[in-house]
Parts: structure tokens; C-alpha cells; sequence
């Protein structure tokens, strides 16, 4: 695996271009330097479209899902998470929560999140792709890039 620029090094050469997050993510999956092309998933406590997204071929992208910052219900567990490692997904970042956190610390893909709840979302497919989302004061738009790590998290404009 190719070792990705630092996030405070990029801003410090490209600072001015790029969006940055107070937001404190936590890092859950076994990678947590991960960049690439955005794609986008709007959803609140229902995860049956990202977990179609994420059977469908990631080719290095990250999927920034916003679920509203809601922490009731879990929008990621190990086996969607499985999904996106086994569809070439480079990671994902979660407005909301996740479960299976112990097994989702064994796989090969970065995931952010904001914390965990075993509850379950509703699987109704409700929601929105591949729409611009903003939280945490980054506006994520498909196609612009996203870099993260332990440091934090920077998106073109
Ligand atoms: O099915 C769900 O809601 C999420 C889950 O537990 C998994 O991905 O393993």
C-alpha cells in the first residue's frame, strides 16, 4: 500500500483550497489513512441504500454517508462494512453510528464514525445518493477528493 501524505502536511501546502472538520471522528476500521473520489449517501436510521451502494464497485472511493449525526441506531456493522472491503471501497465516514466495532477494528478499510450503538436502523431504503452533504462544516460533493487520518479529515471544495 502506497503511504498517503499526512493531513497536516497536505494543509500545509494546500491549506487555502481545502475544507477541514472540527467534528472528532472516531477511527474504527484497521485503516485509518485513507483518500479518494467522494460519494455520497443521505439517510437517517436506515441503511438498506448504502448497503446497496456498497455492494456495487467502490474503485477507491469513499462513501460519506450522513445520517444526521443521529447516534439512536447503528447504519454499519461488520457485514456491511465486509461489503464495502470486498467491492474496493477505500473507506467510509459516518455522520451517525456504527456497531460491531471490535470486528469492524479487524478489517482493511477506513472507517470514521462518530460512535457506536448495537441498535439496529430500519432497512426500508429510504434516503438520497450521491447528493452534495454537508455536517461538521465540510461540504462533501461526488467526484471532489477526501483525505483522512488520525489527524482528522480534509475534502476539496
Ligand atoms: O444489518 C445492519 O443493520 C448492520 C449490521 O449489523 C451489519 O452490517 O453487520
Amino acid at each position: 500500500m502506497t503511504t498517503q501524505i499526512s493531513t497536516a502536511d497536505l494543509y500545509d501546502v494546500q491549506g487555502e483550497e481545502l475544507q477541514s472538520t472540527p467534528l472528532q471522528f472516531q477511527n474504527i476500521g484497521a485503516v485509518s489513512s485513507f483518500s479518494g473520489p467522494i460519494r455520497t449517501v443521505r439517510c437517517f436510521q436506515d441503511n438498506a441504500l448504502l448497503k446497496q451502494i456498497l455492494g456495487t464497485p467502490g474503485e477507491g472511493a469513499v462513501l460519506v454517508i450522513d445520517g444526521g449525526g443521529s447516534l439512536e441506531t447503528a447504519l454499519v456493522g461488520d457485514i456491511i462494512a465486509t461489503l464495502g472491503v470486498d467491492n474496493g471501497w477505500a473507506g467510509l465516514i459516518v455522520n451517525g453510528a456504527i456497531r460491531d466495532r471490535v470486528a469492524i477494528s479487524t478489517l482493511p478499510i477506513g472507517v470514521k464514525a462518530l460512535g457506536s450503538n448495537p441498535a439496529k436502523s430500519t432497512k426500508t431504503g429510504e434516503g438520497e445518493a450521491d447528493v452534495p452533504v454537508t455536517f461538521g462544516g465540510i461540504t462533501y460533493r461526488p467526484g471532489a477528493t477526501v483525505w483522512c487520518d488520525d489527524d482528522g479529515i480534509l475534502a476539496e471544495h
